[in-house]
């Protein structure tokens, strides 16, 4: 297949490129000599880049020879447990196929190919900048886990709401992932200010992308507002940072209550009969219970923090539901604590002891408190919203008194789906994309507002054979990643892997 995607993204031969292609190329072969003049130029000329910024940045130019040529480092616009992340301009887009770039979708900037009409195309002098994303991962991560994340992006290839991979680099130990930049709002500047049907659009875009994992049996495992970059004018959001994503397809010993209808009924039935044993045993010789629980705190959801070795892609559900959960109760983060048992009390306030008893035996433990706050019932997620949004107790008892709207109870109703306790009733992404709250936004919601009912079982998206493809990729990502390669070869490599975007091969012709 590599032979094919690389056949596929080819750098356009400037032969077969429209005369204004040819013209530019000219112009940055002039261009490149006095870029090398300077590596730095650039930052210099940004003042407001911070001191360490500037160093990090300069540091990756030294690294990656050649770099500066196609990209030029603007500024850190992230940084995170395990990667920092840079805006740069993208100096030679304009020499590729970029399908993967959603701007330029019914735009005619892009080069033709041969016997194409360059009828349209627009001229040099009028192409914007294009910028990305280069996220530079640690050098501490294991090649494991970037080989993971590379393989997961590349999985995930030709969906709008998910970022894809354009290109990877790896000089030795250090390896840069380029992904398109987006422009985006930070979550903390409108999750206050959302109306239903803002909430909705942004629901149906992270909810599409869950889907496409979904169908791919791929848990996220990190779903959070600062990975969901959300473009609020434009109404539209991507899905980033696949650094933890797993497939839960892998083989998992069936060791969980949780994993068959047979035994999760029988706990389901049995919790009711556990009589809590006072103290604790002393010399427990019972293996202590694994399982992954990465991801963000309070974004974890009760089967992580049960730790229950058959997670599912019912995890990121759980996590979009805190998400709207921020939305609705105007508080964020909503769930702050500091380790998995304060976590399953913070659960507990909402869900009541009862419900957490039965959740925990789903997934073979048992759930005991001495909090006397805690109630055995669940607290109305109405109440809660309302209690936790308004203010003042006299606003919060006139709104209770009114009867919920159309959007609240169609918004209530979906919060409820997500936030489920017991995974297995936890609606799925492909089953969240026919609830009504995903088209609060559509202009006939609710008076002759019908979905489309018959594609909505089907991911919206090519599902290319997850087998095949996670085989191949993986072959081709390790040998980038592969140690103990001379310095010019793997860098050979890099540069084949160069522009082999994954969105290019997925239309039919692998
Ligand atoms: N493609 C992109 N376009 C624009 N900004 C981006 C892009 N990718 C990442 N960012 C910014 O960089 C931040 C960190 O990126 P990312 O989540 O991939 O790194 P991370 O190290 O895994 O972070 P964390 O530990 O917080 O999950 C994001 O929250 C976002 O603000």
């Amino acid at each position: 297949m590599s032979s094919v995607v690389t056949k596929q993204s080819e750098k356009l031969d400037a032969s077969k490129q429209a005369a204004d292609v040819d013209d530019i190329d000219e112009c940055e072969a002039t261009d490149i000599d006095e870029e090398k003049s300077d590596k730095y130029e650039m930052m210099e000329s940004r003042a407001d880049v911070p001191e360490q910024d500037r160093e990090e940045m300069e540091e990756i130019i030294n690294v990656f020879d050649g770099l500066e040529n196609q990209y030029k480092l603007m500024e850190k616009i992230g940084e995170g447990t395990f990667s920092s992340v840079y805006k740069a301009e993208d100096l030679k887009y304009y020499d590729y196929i970029n399908d993967w770039d959603i701007d330029s979708k019914g735009l005619t900037n892009q080069p033709t190919l041969e016997g194409s009409s360059n009828e349209g195309a627009i001229s040099p002098i009028k192409r914007k900048p294009k910028f990305v994303a280069i996220k530079k991962i640690y050098a501490t991560s294991s090649p494991m886990r970037i080989l993971n994340e590379l393989e997961i992006l590349y999985l995930l290839r030709g969906i709008d709401t998910i970022a894809p991979l354009i290109t990877a680099l790896r000089n030795e130990d250090q390896v840069l992932l380029i992904l398109p930049y987006y422009q985006h709002t930070d979550f903390r500047q409108f999750y206050s200010n959302f109306s239903y049907k803002e909430m909705s659009a942004y629901f149906r875009c992270l909810f599409s992308a869950l889907t496409a994992c979904e169908a791919m049996q791929v848990m996220h495992r990190d779903i959070k507002p600062s990975n969901f970059l959300f473009n609020v004018e434009r109404k539209h959001g991507v899905l980033v940072d696949f650094g933890l994503a797993e497939h839960c397809s892998l083989p998992v010993p069936k060791n969980c209550p949780c994993a068959s209808s047979d035994t999760a009924n029988l706990a389901r039935e049995s919790y009711k009969d556990y009589e809590p044993a006072l103290g604790y045993v002393k010399n427990d010789t019972r293996p202590s219970k694994r399982a992954n629980r990465a991801g963000t705190r309070g974004f974890r959801a009760p089967e992580v923090l049960l730790k229950c070795p058959v997670q599912t892609t019912k995890i990121d559900i759980w996590s979009a539901g805190v998400i709207l959960l921020s939305f609705l109760t105007k508080r964020f983060p909503m769930f702050n604590s500091k380790d998995d048992v304060d976590a399953l009390m913070e659960i507990a306030c909402i869900f009541g002891k009862n419900e957490m008893r039965q959740v925990a035996a789903l997934h073979g433990c048992a759930f005991e408190t001495n909090v006397t706050t805690l109630t055995e019932k669940r607290v109305n997620f109405r109440k809660l919203i309302l209690w936790a949004s308004c203010g003042s107790a006299s606003i919060y008892k006139e709104k209770l008194m009114h009867k919920p709207s159309i959007e609240e109870s169609v918004c209530l109703d979906f919060l409820e789906r997500c936030l489920e306790l017991d995974c297995n009733k936890r609606i799925t992404a492909c089953e969240a994309m026919a609830h009504d709250f995903l088209y609060l936004d559509d202009p006939t919601f609710p008076f002759s507002f019908q979905r489309n009912d018959a594609n909505l079982d089907k991911p919206r998206f090519n599902s290319p054979s997850m087998e095949n493809d996670s085989t191949e990729t993986t072959q081709h990502f390790s040998r980038i990643l592969k140690d103990g390669e001379d310095n010019d070869s793997s860098m050979q490599e890099i540069s084949d892997l160069k522009r082999k975007r994954p969105s290019d091969s997925i239309d039919g012709n692998l």
